[in-house]
């Protein structure tokens, strides 16, 4: 039987395998329903420094093939995720907390915050949400990136990670990449975020289907699966030194491999979590094992970043 073990940090996982931030995460009873499943790690929802009731509803599509939301960073706030971190079991398995707040100085407070906190969670810093009103996102504002990390880097003592929005051009590929090198402190990457206002509309009733924003949703699902492995591999091409978590088109056991393939340590379900549940787990691992098996891999490492180019 394949082994799925791997390690992040330096921490030993059952799998590479969690949640990507938003789903089914905002709540202590999700989180604890996280905590129990087969996932071999997980991250809080991005919170704001206050608790926010987000865009209004409908904010959230299926669709037969991915998903379009504009959630709008609906959070119980900073402290209720802080507390949650405090009382999390870390001998189960690793906890991230996301950080999204609106402004520079609101990520601060948190990582000052976050920094004094006797606790080994893990902050993924959220630098991609597309669905705040009037809000660019931060990953496509290279300046603005590079400022926030600065700054974010100095108020805070331990590694962390940034979750980007998808990139579309070599050269910002190559920028960004440039920007996350200057600091050894960022220890991990995150790609892909949904990619950002798209628009779907229903035939029948010739509408939009979700409300905020005249429609306009990241986009999560199969459609974003080549970007996703596109920007798991192009970061983990230009940063050796970080480790790629994979996000984006994750359904089945071999979505999962191909992110893995592509470079990726860990791998996030968003989408088919949210319609499935955390059931999704033990399927998605049983389904990455028998590819496992099939191809004569004993472990992750075996292929892990291995993807060939003709
Ligand atoms: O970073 C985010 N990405 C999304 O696709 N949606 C959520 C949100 O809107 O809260 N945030």
């Amino acid at each position: 039987m394949p082994d799925l073990r791997t390690e992040f940090l330096d921490l030993p996982l059952a799998n590479p395998l969690m949640n990507a931030s938003g789903v089914w995460c905002s709540v202590a009873s999700q989180l604890e329903a996280l905590a129990e499943c087969a996932a071999g790690a997980m991250v809080t929802k991005s919170c704001t420094l206050a608790q926010r009731d987000g865009n209004p509803e409908p904010r959230y599509r299926a669709t037969p093939w991915g998903s379009i939301n504009s959630m709008g960073l609906p959070n119980e706030g900073f402290p209720y995720y802080l507390n949650y971190a405090r009382c999390h079991d870390y001998e189960r398995k690793p906890l991230f907390m996301s950080l999204a707040g609106l402004t520079l100085d609101d990520n601060l407070t948190m990582v000052a915050e976050l920094r004094e906190a006797v606790t080994p969670v893990i902050m993924e810093l959220n630098l991609s949400c597309p669905n705040v009103p009037g809000k660019a996102q931060v990953g496509y504002d290279f300046e603005a990136m590079d400022t926030f990390i600065h700054e974010i880097a100095d108020a805070y003592d331990r590694p962390f990670g940034v979750k980007l929005p998808p990139y579309f051009d070599i050269a910002h590929f190559d920028e960004a990449a440039a920007i996350l090198n200057a600091y050894p402190q960022i220890a991990f990457v995150t790609c892909i975020n949904s990619i950002g206002n798209g628009l779907v509309i229903d035939p029948v009733s010739e509408t939009v289907v979700i409300r905020p924003k005249d429609g306009f949703g990241g986009i999560g699902g199969d459609f974003v699966l080549p970007t996703a492995l596109a920007n798991v591999n192009a970061f983990f091409r230009r940063c050796p030194d970080k480790k790629i978590i994979g996000c984006g088109g994750v359904r089945s056991g071999e979505q999962v491999f191909l992110h893995l393939l592509a470079g990726a340590a860990l791998v996030q379900v968003g989408t088919q979590l949210f319609e499935e549940g955390p059931l999704i787990f033990p399927r998605l691992l049983e389904e990455l094992q028998a590819i496992m098996t099939a191809k004569g891999y004993d472990r992750i490492t075996d292929f892990q970043g291995k993807l060939k180019t003709l």
